[in-house]
């Protein structure tokens, strides 16, 4: 193994995913550092969602490599020891329980594999109540914390599920286009709370919303047709020829 795979937290190199013939990703390589906040942006069919599938184990690349942590081969494991290994993705829409309060959704993530079962017979310590009150404050929810998840607008839902994220206490962070549908307010506020949490994670955002991009300000790839089409910082991007062609000059 090479030394820039040896340094990073999440190493993709040459990565090619088919369906039926079609290239969803053509020898993707792609590589964050521990502690690094990244965007990827591009336009629709670029394989965005595919390469968050082949990190997670919902999708086996029929070539290229794709390591974790250094050294851990994450073509080799299913999308539960991918999971338990402390990578979290966020999918588009929240998936809260609605008919639980912030708190008891909380609560629920830190039982994590035990589920909510163990948790009825399991005695809440003073440990796991200030994860909960410190994610509270992170997400900005700590007055809300006995509202039902239901009564959240869309936005707090989506802080919420990234707090439930963070109960698993994740190394890495897959964020799935978290400023959709919200509020020009929350998603500024979005941008700061991810900022928060990438001081002490590694967080990959994927987002079409170019004001939060720019917000983040953080490294930019742009993926166009399974594969890197440019990097850098996003006045860097958005100044490339081809970035303007297939992307953002539409
Ligand atoms: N299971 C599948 N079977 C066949 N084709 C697929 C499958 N999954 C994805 N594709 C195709 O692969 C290409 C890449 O899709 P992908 O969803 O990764 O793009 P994306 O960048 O996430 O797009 P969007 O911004 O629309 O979410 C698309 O053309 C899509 O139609």
């Amino acid at each position: 193994m090479n030394e820039k795979a040896k340094n990073s937290l999440l190493y993709l190199d040459g990565v090619s995913v088919s369906f039926d013939g079609f290239k969803a990703l053509n020898a993707l390589s792609l590589v964050i550092e521990p502690g690094e906040m990244r965007a990827i942006i591009g336009p629709n069919g670029a394989g965005k969602t595919t390469m968050m599938d082949v990190i997670t184990g919902k999708t086996k690349p029929d070539e290229g490599d794709v390591y974790f942590s250094g050294s851990v081969d994450l073509r080799r494991m299913d999308e539960a020891s991918i999971a338990s290994l402390g990578i979290g993705r966020k999918f588009q829409k929240p998936t809260v329980f609605e008919s639980h309060s912030v708190w008891d959704n909380l609560e629920l993530a830190l039982a994590g594999p035990r589920g909510p079962f163990a948790m009825l017979f399991h005695k809440r310590t003073r440990a796991e109540e200030e994860r909960i009150e410190a994610i509270l404050t992170t997400i900005r929810l700590g007055e809300k914390r006995d509202w039902l998840a239901a009564n959240l607008s869309h936005g707090q839902k989506q802080w919420l599920e990234i707090g439930m994220l963070l109960a698993q206490e994740p190394k890495l962070l897959l964020v799935d286009e978290p400023a959709a549908g919200m509020t020009d307010a929350e998603t500024a506020e979005t941008a700061i709370l991810l900022k928060e949490i990438a001081k002490t994670k590694s967080v990959v955002v994927v987002e079409h919303d170019m004001t939060f991009v720019r917000d983040l300000d953080v490294k930019v790839t742009v993926l166009h047709e399974g594969s890197v089409l440019s990097e850098g910082t996003l006045d860097h991007v958005s100044a490339d020829p081809r970035v303007v062609e297939v992307y953002l000059g539409r």
